[in-house]
């Protein structure tokens, strides 16, 4: 599926697809954003919906905000790498720009639910890296929700009575972090990638890599 890229250590290496998951408000947005602004060669996948902008949010960094009919279309076209229903709205992957950062040797990050991350894993599973944040309790989830300001009192009493069965999925995902700690939060996801950047089997350049000091020895 990809090319590969070389990695800081000039090793090439195929690129992968970072997920973060969790219930509405414990926090994925934010470790994204640190995230992208802290690891070179990592693009966040821009997501298509039809819900409503919020205050602040920006048609084409935060989202792709799209009609139903528009969307019923990029579905039909196999435009979208994954879609699912989320809070009654519609909400998928525009595939082109994954598979040119893929290509490219790049690494994606996607901000996605448990229906998209389990899409995404039956179609890539051995490039797919999940993770699952928690919040530290249900009041502080609350107290998040509200803290963030751009929800109704009832599209948040909607998301906190959804919590609970988003994180029914949890088992699903190859990490879980506790973010409690905003600080200590991004540090364990930062760590996640990292590591997962040097797997032996997404490094394709290693064997070139290794004859190339054994032949250096040899010599
Ligand atoms: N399957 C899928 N879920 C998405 C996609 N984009 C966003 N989501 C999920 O939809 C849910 C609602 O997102 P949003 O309305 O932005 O609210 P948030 O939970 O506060 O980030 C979150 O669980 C997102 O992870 C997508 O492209 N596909
Ligand atoms: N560790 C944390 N401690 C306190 N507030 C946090 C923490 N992490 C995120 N927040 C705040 O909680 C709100 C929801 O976070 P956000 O990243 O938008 O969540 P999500 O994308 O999962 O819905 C935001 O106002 C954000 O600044």
């Amino acid at each position: 599926m990809t090319t590969g890229d070389h990695g800081t250590d000039g090793v090439e290496r195929r690129g992968l697809m970072f997920v973060l998951s969790s219930p509405s408000g414990a926090g994925k947005t934010t470790l994204s954003r640190m995230l992208l602004e802290r690891e070179p060669g990592l693009n966040m996948s821009v997501s298509a919906t039809t819900r409503a902008k919020r205050p602040g949010e920006v048609d084409g960094r935060d989202y792709l905000f799209v009609d139903k009919p528009r969307f019923e279309a990029m579905v039909k076209g196999d435009e979208l790498l994954e879609w699912a229903t989320v809070f009654d709205n519609l909400y998928g992957t525009p595939r082109a720009p994954v598979e040119a950062a893929l290509s490219a040797g790049q690494d994606v990050l996607f901000d996605i639910d448990w229906q998209g991350t389990q899409q995404l894993h039956q179609k890539a599973s051995v490039d797919v890296v999940r993770v699952f944040i928690l919040p530290p309790s249900a009041a502080d989830l609350e107290k998040r929700l509200h803290s963030r300001a751009q929800d109704s009192d009832e599209v948040i009493r909607n998301r906190m009575s959804r919590a609970s069965h988003e994180m029914s999925h949890w088992a699903e995902y190859d990490y879980i972090v506790i973010n409690n700690d905003v600080d200590k939060a991004f540090a364990e996801v930062q760590s996640i990638l990292k590591a997962e950047r040097l797997k032996r089997e997404r490094r394709t350049g290693l064997v070139g890599f290794v004859r190339g000091l054994q032949g250096q020895l040899q010599g």
